[in-house]
C-alpha cells in the first residue's frame, strides 16, 4: 500500500531560479520518501487508496534548511568562550575542553544541537568532529539527514596523523549510505594551518580512492592567510590548489579573506563556499565577499558553525544575518535579496554537497520540508512570504517537520527525541567535563 500525504490549502515556496512567482498556492502530495505532486489544484487519482490529510491553512512550506558548516557537539561549549577571536578561542578555550571530550559527550552534545536544528527548520547538517560514530548514532535515531566527516587536525606525530586517517577513513567507509541514506560521508582535514601539506594529501588522495567529497576551513582570518603565506609562500587557495584538495568535488567553510584570483580559482575548480555569518562577526574575524563570490559563479550556502561560536543553531537567523550584512558592507540595498538568501539556505546547500533531489519543493524531489506557523503577528500582513521568512522569521516558527517522508516535528515538538532527557543529559556532561 502507498503511503501517501496530502497537504492541502497550503503555500508553497517555489525557489528554482528563473520562476516569475515565488508561492504556489493549493496542494503538495508526497508518497513515501518523495514529493509526488504540487499544484493549484488536486487530480483525483491521489485520493484514491489511504491518504493522510494536512491542513495547510496559516502555513507556510519551505524546502527543509541545510546547515552546510558546523560542529554539532560544540553545542556543550555554547556561552564557555565567548568574545574572543578564533586563535585564541581555540587554543584557550576550545581545545583544552575537547581534549577531555568522551564519545558520551559528543553523543548528549550532537543530541542537544540536532533537536534544536530539527525544531528549527533545519532538515540537513554538516558535521565535522571527533567521536564520529556517535553523531551518526544521533542521526540515525533522530530521523535528520546528514553529512558527516570525522575532522583531522594534524599537529601531531606522524603516528598519530595516521590514526586520525584511518579513522577518518573508517568512519567514512562505514557509514556512507546508511540510516536509509540519510547519512553521507567526507573527507576533512581541519584547516591549511593545522594540517601539513603532506597530510592533506593523503586526505586528497583517499578521497579520489573513496570518491568521497573534500570539506575544510579555509581563509577564515586575515593572520590565518598571513601564517600561511609565511609559512608556504602561497596564499591558502593556492595552497589547497597545489596540494590537489580542489581535484576533488569539495567546499570550504568561511572564505572571508579572498582575493580576485582566489575566488575565479574557487569558481573555476566548482568549489562551494559555506558562508557562516554568525560566527564570522563573532569571532571577529571579517566579512565574507558573498557578492563578488556569486557573481563569479561560486556556489554560496550557509552554516552556522559550532554553537560555541555562534551562539545558536538558528538558520532563519543566517539567512537574515546574509541578507542583511552585504547590504550593509556594500551600501547596495539590492545586495543579497530574500529569495537569495533563502536559495542559499536550501538549494544552495544541497548544491554544495552535490546533491540533486533534497533543497526544492519539486516533483520528484525528496520530501525533506518544513511548515511555519505565518499566523503569528510578526508574519503579517502576508505580502511576500520568501521576504517574511528571512527578514521577521525565525526557528521558534516552526511548527512541523518532515524529512524523507517522515514527520519529525509535529506542532513545534520533536517526535523522534526526548528532549528533557538530552537537556539534562548536556548539562550533565559539561559540568563532569568542567570536573575533569
Ligand atoms: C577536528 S574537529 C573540528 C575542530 O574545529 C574546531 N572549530 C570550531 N569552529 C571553528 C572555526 O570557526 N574555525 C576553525 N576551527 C573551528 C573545533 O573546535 C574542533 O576542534
Ligand atoms: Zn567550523
Amino acid at each position: 500500500m502507498t503511503q501517501r500525504l496530502i497537504i492541502r490549502n497550503g503555500l508553497f515556496a517555489q525557489l528554482q531560479e528563473g520562476l516569475a512567482q515565488t508561492t504556489i498556492k493549493g496542494y503538495m502530495v508526497v508518497e513515501q520518501d518523495r514529493i509526488v505532486y504540487i499544484g493549484e489544484t488536486l487530480p483525483e487519482v491521489y485520493e484514491q487508496g489511504e491518504v493522510e490529510y494536512i491542513d495547510g491553512k496559516g502555513l507556510f512550506f519551505m524546502p527543509g534548511l541545510i546547515n552546510t558548516h558546523g560542529h554539532a557537539a560544540m553545542s556543550l561549549l555554547r556561552g564557555y568562550g565567548d568574545d574572543m577571536v578564533l586563535q585564541s578561542w581555540l587554543q584557550e578555550k576550545m581545545w583544552p575542553m575537547e581534549a577531555k571530550f568522551t564519545g558520551n559527550d559528543v553523543y548528549w552534545g550532537t543530541a542537544l544541537s540536532v533537536i534544536e536544528m530539527l525544531k528549527g527548520g533545519t532538515t540537513l547538517f554538516v558535521d565535522m568532529y571527533d567521536h564520529m560514530d556517535q553523531v551518526a548514532k544521533v542521526s540515525e535515531e533522530s530521523g535528520i539527514r546528514a553529512a558527516l566527516m570525522r575532522g583531522a587536525i594534524g599537529l601531531c606525530s606522524e603516528d598519530v596523523q595516521r590514526m586520525k586517517l584511518n579513522e577518518a577513513v573508517q568512519f567514512a567507509k562505514d557509514w556512507n549510505g546508511q540510516a536509509n541514506g540519510r547519512i553521507t560521508t567526507l573527507l576533512a582535514p581541519h584547516a591549511p594551518y593545522t594540517c601539513p601539506p603532506a597530510f592533506i594529501e593523503k586526505f586528497v588522495e583517499a578521497a579520489h580512492e573513496l570518491d568521497l567529497m573534500l570539506h575544510t576551513h579555509m581563509s577564515e582570518t586575515a593572520a590565518e592567510v598571513e601564517q600561511n603565506v609565511k609559512e608556504y609562500g602561497l596564499r591558502p587557495v593556492a595552497h589547497l590548489e597545489k596540494l590537489g584538495l580542489f581535484s576533488r568535488p569539495s567546499f570550504i567553510a568561511h572564505g572571508v579573506h579572498l582575493n580576485d584570483e582566489e575566488i575565479a580559482t574557487l569558481a573555476k575548480h566548482n568549489v562551494g563556499v559555506s558562508h557562516n555569518p554568525g560566527s564570522n562577526l563573532k569571532l571577529a574575524s571579517g566579512v565574507a565577499r558573498v557578492v563578488d563570490l556569486q557573481r563569479a559563479g561560486v556556489v554560496v550556502s550557509l552554516g552556522t558553525d559550532g554553537a560555541a561560536s555562534n551562539n545558536n543553531l538558528d538558520m532563519f537567523e543566517e539567512m537574515r544575518l546574509a541578507a542583511l550584512i552585504h547590504k550593509g558592507v556594500s551600501g547596495d540595498p539590492t545586495a543579497v535579496p530574500a529569495a537569495d538568501a533563502m536559495r542559499m539556505a536550501t538549494v544552495n546547500g544541497a548544491r554544495t554537497l552535490h546533491m540533486n533531489d533534497v533543497g526544492l519543493l519539486q516533483v520528484g524531489m525528496k520530501a525533506d520540508f518544513i511548515a511555519v506557523d505565518i499566523d503569528q503577528p510578526h508574519l503579517y500582513p502576508h505580502t511576500d512570504l520568501v521576504s517574511h521568512m528571512v527578514y521577521s522569521a525565525s526557528a521558534k516558527d516552526v511548527q512541523h517537520v518532515w524529512v524523507d517522508g517522515n514527520q519529525v516535528v509535529k506542532n513545534g515538538e520533536c517526535l523522534t527525541m526526548d528532549e528533557e532527557r538530552i537537556k539534562h543529559e548536556a548539562e550533565q556532561c559539561f559540568r563532569n567535563l568542567l570536573e575533569r
